[in-house]
């Protein structure tokens, strides 16, 4: 299952990397929170089912939560794949699987919905991307990986983002990868691929 909110370039990037069998997990749908945006026909071109749940046509936040979780149940995923979605979730979704955020910086540092400009607004030398698991905060998940790509003197937030868009791509296709195929535990805020976890620390079956 995978969230977008936009160009969907991430999403097609799994699509891609799911039509080989040996990558271990396929993309069973693709929900957004607004219409008419390619990431959605990307899905559709790709025969993947899709949905949409609006913020906007729900009363409060949490119903809209609750609304996202009862479409995403439909699909029964092992995974959820936030990949450019542009909404924090709540815990009607948290609560119900693991999901996974792509993110564009290396957080800690610039988390939000406008990372890449506030990198070139701070004047960094060195940004890049991060893959981590979600939970209710914003950007403060446990980080599984991250990748750094280096700011040019002549970037705009544009040429900068599509660099670490490259990255990224390939960074989190690695990751889904690897969840699916190695399984995955925690050990406080350090995320470990494979299934043997020691005494203290929780499996992938007890997380949400
Ligand atoms: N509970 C969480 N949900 C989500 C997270 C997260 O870390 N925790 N990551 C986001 C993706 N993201 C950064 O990687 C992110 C996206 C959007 C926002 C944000 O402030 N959104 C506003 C609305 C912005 C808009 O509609 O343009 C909001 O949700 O009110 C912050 C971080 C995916 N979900
Ligand atoms: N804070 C969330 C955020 O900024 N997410 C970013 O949105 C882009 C979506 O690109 P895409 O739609 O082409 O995959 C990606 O770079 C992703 O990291």
């Amino acid at each position: 299952m995978v969230l977008v909110s936009g160009s969907g370039t991430n999403l097609q990037a799994l699509l891609d990397a799911a039509a080989d069998d040996a990558f271990g997990a396929a993309v069973v749908a693709v929900g957004a929170d607004r219409d008419g945006i390619e990431g959605l026909a990307r899905a559709e071109r790709a025969a993947v089912p899709t949905f949409v749940v609006r913020v906007g046509d729900h009363a409060t936040r949490a119903a809209w939560d609750a609304a996202l979780a009862a479409r995403i149940a439909e699909y029964k995923p092992d995974l959820v794949v936030s990949a450019g979605f542009m909404k924090i979730l709540g815990p009607s979704v948290l609560d119900a699987w693991p999901v996974v955020n792509t993110h564009p910086a290396l957080l800690p540092a610039f988390p939000g919905a406008h990372a890449v400009h506030d990198a070139l607004a701070y004047g960094v030398r060195v940004t890049g991307c991060t893959v981590h698991l979600v939970d209710a905060g914003v950007d403060t998940g446990p980080v599984i990986a991250q990748e750094a790509v280096a700011v040019r003197d002549e970037d705009d937030e544009g040429t900068l983002h599509e660099r670490i868009k490259t990255v990224e791509r390939r960074l989190l296709v690695d990751v889904v990868g690897r969840l699916a195929r190695e399984g995955w535990h925690t050990r406080g805020r350090r995320v470990r691929f494979g299934r043997v976890a020691q005494p203290g620390d929780t499996t992938q079956e007890e997380h949400p």
